[in-house]
């Protein structure tokens, strides 16, 4: 089936530096065909042509860290710090969570995330063959990892990384491809080096990647020092972690070192900005990063410490950020903010074959509206795009060429269901409380 894509506007950040162009889009079954200015040689052999009439197309975003299940806790706990936060409010709340918790948290997530324009996330959580069911059913795609906490014993410990491996092993390429796994140690506060060492072992006899909690707040860096006298990235090192590639979460708190040693074995970093700013955790050091050539990418960690999954204000919050902590508007520009929700994305999350509108990528991109009068005039796509959009402004949404989202509704997903059952499931665990 080749569907062609016409009178478009093709948003996109290529590696010439060209972000738009009023062309169209030639879509083959699960990929993209071809792209181009004007108007195509030959529509013979095209199956179905659809007029966009001057709506922008442009890669769906990839979110790369997130609890997607903690939909559930919006809202539920504001205005801590990540300690308290995480000892007092989510992980009793946690311990609760079951299999139909973590399916209707993740299912409301991916609605959420869907219909704001996300065409991939990456997932560290429990209950995982809940959220790989609710990603099949969905149409989305997904990086999924069994997250592992290691304060525990021995014989739980075992037990959880058998869990992690048969589930990165089960799903990993599953649902037409859409699903990607990954071994995941929480964090080194919560993971003991022997315990963190076994799990990289299990990737590396996996071939999978590794995901990780990494220097979100200064305290746990210092207890990291005190505990094991070298802060976290040589301590990983260490451990051999960076042996395999390697996606960190946060990296707030880095010192020139530890960049060093990041850029070294090329460990991938998800920004993740509103929740750093809401949990006070402290504002990464983006510009130093970007200028020493990481291609960073951007993640919106749980609706619980953010408060929303919607990939544009994350990208937002990115570009301008950095702006005023550093007194200079020059860092984090537009397209630089683009590249790392979308290209720099799909690389970060080891699925390179999207996040680009180019022939050879998988065709997952997003249609948006400019009539509207928060995008008009238009000089430049791409900055109304980062600094004026909103995930509200996506019409229609395709992962592998399937159309997911119609009309900014989601064709896939039973919205209202999932908002009645996301309820009943909070309900319920707040009577067990
Ligand atoms: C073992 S599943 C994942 C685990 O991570 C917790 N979590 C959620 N947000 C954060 C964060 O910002 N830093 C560290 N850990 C976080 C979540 O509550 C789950 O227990
Ligand atoms: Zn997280």
């Amino acid at each position: 089936m080749k569907t062609l894509f016409k009178n478009g506007v093709i948003i996109t950040a290529n590696e010439q530096n060209e972000w738009f162009r009023e062309g169209y889009l030639l879509v083959e079954g699960k990929n993209i065909v071809a792209v181009g200015s004007g108007q195509p040689e030959q529509e013979a052999d095209i199956d179905q042509v659809i007029d966009l009439k001057g709506q922008w197309v442009m890669p769906g975003w990839v979110n790369t860290h997130g609890h997607a299940a903690m939909s559930i806790l919006r809202g539920y706990a504001d205005d801590a710090p990540l300690k308290e936060w995480l000892e007092e409010k989510m992980w009793p709340m946690e311990a609760r969570f079951n299999r139909d918790t973590v399916r209707w948290g993740t299912a409301l997530a991916v609605v959420e995330m869907l219909k704001s324009g996300t065409t991939c996330f990456v997932d560290m959580y429990d209950h995982m063959d809940a959220v790989a069911e609710v990603v099949e059913e969905a149409g989305i795609r997904g990086v999924l990892a069994r997250g592992i906490i290691g304060l525990c014993s021995q014989e739980e410990q075992t037990a959880k990384l058998k869990e992690a491996t048969e589930f990165a092993r089960n799903w990993h390429g599953q649902a037409e491809g859409r699903i990607a796994t990954m071994m995941a140690p929480h964090a080194p506060y919560t993971c003991p080096p022997a315990y963190i060492d076994r799990i990289v072992d299990r990737a590396h006899q996996l071939d999978l990647p590794v995901h990780i909690h990494l220097s979100e707040t200064a305290g746990e860096v210092r207890q990291n020092v005190s505990q094991y006298g070298k802060r976290p990235v040589p301590h990983l090192r260490d451990i051999g972690v960076f042996e395999r590639p390697t996606l960190v979460a946060h990296a707030v708190h880095l010192e020139e070192e530890e960049m060093d040693i990041l850029q070294e074995y090329d460990v991938k970093i998800s920004h993740n900005p509103a929740s750093n700013l809401k949990l006070g955790s402290g504002i990464a050091q983006v510009p130093k990063l970007l200028e020493r050539g990481f291609r960073l990418s951007i993640g919106t960690d749980s609706a619980a410490s953010n408060n929303n999954l919607d990939m544009f204000q994350e990208v937002r919050l990115a570009a301008l950020i950095h702006k005023g902590v550093n007194q200079d508007p020059t860092v984090v520009p537009a397209q630089v903010a683009l590249k790392m929700g979308t290209r720099w994305g799909a690389e970060c999350a080891f699925v390179p074959h999207v996040g680009a509108l180019e022939p050879g990528k998988e065709a997952d991109f997003i249609i948006i509206t400019p009539n509207q009068a928060h995008l008009q005039p238009v000089h430049d796509p791409v900055s109304h795009i980062v600094y004026s959009a909103s995930g509200s402004d996506v019409c229609h949404v395709y992962v592998q060429g399937k159309q997911v989202v119609k009309d900014g509704q989601c064709v896939t997903l039973d919205e209202e269901k999932i908002i009645y059952e996301a309820n009943r499931v909070l309900k319920e665990l707040l009577q067990v409380y």
